[in-house]
């Protein structure tokens, strides 16, 4: 082993510190991540350095789930990698459990499993035997490990597809094959990057029970780096929304939405083009944030009703296609944040 006093390592892979409480369960300071410029041959650049990380800084309690939130590209990727041992940051400090993972990144594997946003490692198993390699690898006896896959494969409704390997499953059917490898073993911190990505409702929903399981009944510590913004509130103790790099934001969703008020949101979809000779809809126009035929508006609680009203009577419902009333989401919050808002997922 190569811990010091401070780091020693028990067999369910913590810390023990001398005494006092146990050490948070991700602990970022300052983190800065840049990929270099890329050159060709002959010294031109053909890629300017990306500054993936600027100065993060976070804690995550144990037992939370906890959240990344931000659009392709803000850097989550690049936070997990770092926190998960696999990218050496520039500079800043990361402990996970209380070890240092930026001295010693080897431990990661004994601390936490991480599912990442493309695995292909186990794909010559068959679904049974890759949550099984990897129970053994995360230090099972053989009975307990083929028992742990046995039990975790019937949570998330895989045991018809046990015997299969996971080379000849379909992409959701793959995804989750990986979410329950990354769940044998029992580990103290799972950090899983875009778990549910191609699964049907179904599946994401027994991902999302399987995480609730974990933390209720294990304190397990979850860290999801998502777009899926209802997947976000719903499953999330707290968000971290990243934009290019940074944390522009850290709360409970429900503290994150206090910070935009009480508008809410007003979605008015045209059949074809929206009916501008109607005085209450030419007069919502200005204020109305166009993609095609749908028109997204903020409002007041009291605003929204007499546009809903309006839209739904007269000429103007007869060019109405659909409407939605929403009160604020989080990916309302990351645009208020100044976020660009581009891939972030509503469904
Ligand atoms: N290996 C790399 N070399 C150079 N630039 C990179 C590399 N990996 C990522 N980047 C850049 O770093 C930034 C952050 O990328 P990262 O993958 O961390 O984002 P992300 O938030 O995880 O995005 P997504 O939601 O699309 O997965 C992006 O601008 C990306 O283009």
């Amino acid at each position: 082993m190569d811990g010091n006093a401070e780091d020693t390592v028990s067999a369910a892979g913590t810390a023990h510190a001398a005494a006092g409480p146990a050490p948070a369960a991700i602990t970022v300071t300052d983190l800065v991540k840049t990929y270099p410029a890329r050159r060709a041959r002959r010294g031109r650049p053909v890629a300017e350095p990306v500054r993936a990380s600027d100065g993060i800084s976070l804690g995550v309690r144990r037992g939370e789930v906890f959240g990344l939130l931000g659009p392709n590209g803000a850097g989550k990727s690049t936070l997990v990698r770092q926190l998960t041992g696999l990218l050496r940051p520039d500079s800043g400090e990361i402990h996970v459990l209380g070890h240092d993972l930026v001295r010693h990144p080897q431990r990661a594997a004994r601390l936490l499993a991480y599912l990442g946003q493309e695995t292909t490692a186990l794909d010559e198993l068959s679904v049974l035997l890759a949550a099984e390699t990897t129970a053994r690898l995360r230090g099972l006896a053989a009975d307990a490990a083929r028992a742990e896959a046995t039990a975790v494969l019937a949570e998330l409704g895989l045991t018809p597809l046990a015997e299969r390997p996971l080379k000849r499953l379909s992409g959701g059917e793959r995804r989750l094959a990986h979410v329950a490898a990354a769940l044998v073993g029992e580990r103290g911190l799972l950090v899983l990057d875009e778990p549910t990505t191609g699964m049907d409702p179904l599946a994401r929903r027994a991902v999302w029970a399987a995480i609730d399981r974990r933390r209720a009944e294990r304190g397990t510590t979850v860290l999801l780096v998502t777009h899926n913004v209802i997947e976000a509130e719903t499953v999330l103790d707290r968000v971290a929304v990243i934009d290019q790099g940074r944390v522009i934001a850290c709360d409970t969703p429900g503290g994150l939405k206090a910070l935009v008020g009480d508008d809410v949101r007003l979605d008015l979809v045209w059949r074809s083009e929206p009916p501008l000779h109607v005085p209450e809809v030419a007069a919502l126009e200005g204020q109305a944030q166009r993609t095609g035929r749908r028109w997204t508006l903020r409002l007041s609680p009291a605003d929204a009703r007499a546009a809903v009203t309006a839209v739904t009577s007269g000429p103007a419902f007869a060019a109405l296609d659909d409407f939605t009333l929403a009160t604020p989401s989080l990916e309302d919050v990351y645009l208020a944040l100044g976020g660009s808002g581009e891939g972030l997922v509503r469904m």
